[in-house]
């Protein structure tokens, strides 16, 4: 189970003269399994929606529902993946890793084995002993990755985690999300700036509004990865230089630029 639905969700910060309105009747549907990347205007309010399904911050109109039921608090059914890493610097990888399923009380040899497998999906096996400080940029993220992956969550919530990498481990860790996402689906709602990132790796990409921000258009991108076959194509320049990845990125990239010009 993993569904995500906001329903005329709104935010509103503060209270009184300084009340300030982030987000406006926002209405969108993730469905199982599905990865669902949001685009927007800066300032649009994109972390917003994901901090309201991850529970840490509330509604205050409309819902905002997983699996048909309102969202409250955190809960271990739902993972969150930042930009920065946040692994704990005193554990090592594979520590960093079970530290979730310790929580969630699984027996000792259970937690062994799914680490090892985690290790294994995310290409860490050789770094099982290693201390985040010892890591780069990119396989710190990797862990960080294995890290929710290994829990299971019913969805995977993703605010540009990769947004803190070179542009090169930029590329790699966007094929290996590629990659896990068609071995091992999951519900992911994944938020970034680049309109390249979202086409890549999403099924529906979601387009906001400039602030207060709503949904303007959400564009299906998996009818047409699949009609065209990119899966087929192993590296992301293949898939980026096809005519239908080029006609979507820039379909997004008029839409956003609408939004833009509207703020002047
Ligand atoms: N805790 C808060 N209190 C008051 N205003 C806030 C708070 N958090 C966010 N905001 C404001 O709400 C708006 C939306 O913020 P949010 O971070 O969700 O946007 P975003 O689309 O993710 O931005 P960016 O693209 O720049 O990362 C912004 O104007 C921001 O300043």
């Amino acid at each position: 189970m993993g569904s995500i639905r906001f329903e005329n969700a709104g935010k509103i910060y503060g209270s009184g003269p300084g009340a300030f309105q982030a987000l406006q009747n926002v209405t969108l549907d993730v469905r199982e399994k599905e990865f669902v990347a949001i685009v927007g205007p800066s300032g649009c309010g994109k972390t917003t929606c994901l901090r309201m399904v991850a529970g840490f911050e509330p509604v205050t109109s409309g819902r905002v529902m997983v699996n048909g039921q309102d969202v409250t608090a955190p809960g271990p059914d739902r993972a969150v993946v930042f930009q920065q890493f946040a692994l704990f610097p005193w554990k090592t990888v594979a520590e960093n890793i079970e530290f979730g399923l310790r929580n969630k009380g699984l027996p000792k040899g259970e937690r062994q084995s799914l680490v090892e497998g985690a290790l294994q999906l995310m290409g860490l096996e050789s770094h099982a002993s290693a201390y985040p400080h010892q890591l780069s940029g990119g396989m710190q993220q990797r862990v960080a990755i294995a890290r929710a992956y290994v829990l299971d969550p019913a969805v995977l919530l993703m605010d540009e985690p990769f947004g803190a990498l070179d542009a090169q481990t930029r590329v790699v860790m966007q094929e290996e999300l590629v990659r896990l996402a068609r071995v091992q689906p999951r519900t992911v709602l994944f938020i970034t700036h680049g309109v390249e990132e979202a086409v890549y790796l999403a099924d529906r990409v979601a387009i906001m509004t400039k602030r207060p921000g709503r949904i303007k258009e959400v564009v299906d991108v998996r009818a047409i990865r699949e009609a065209e076959k990119w899966d087929s194509l192993e590296r992301i320049e293949d898939v980026m230089d096809t005519e239908s990845f080029i006609h979507l990125r820039t379909h997004i990239w008029k839409s956003l630029r609408e939004e833009k010009g509207a703020s002047k």
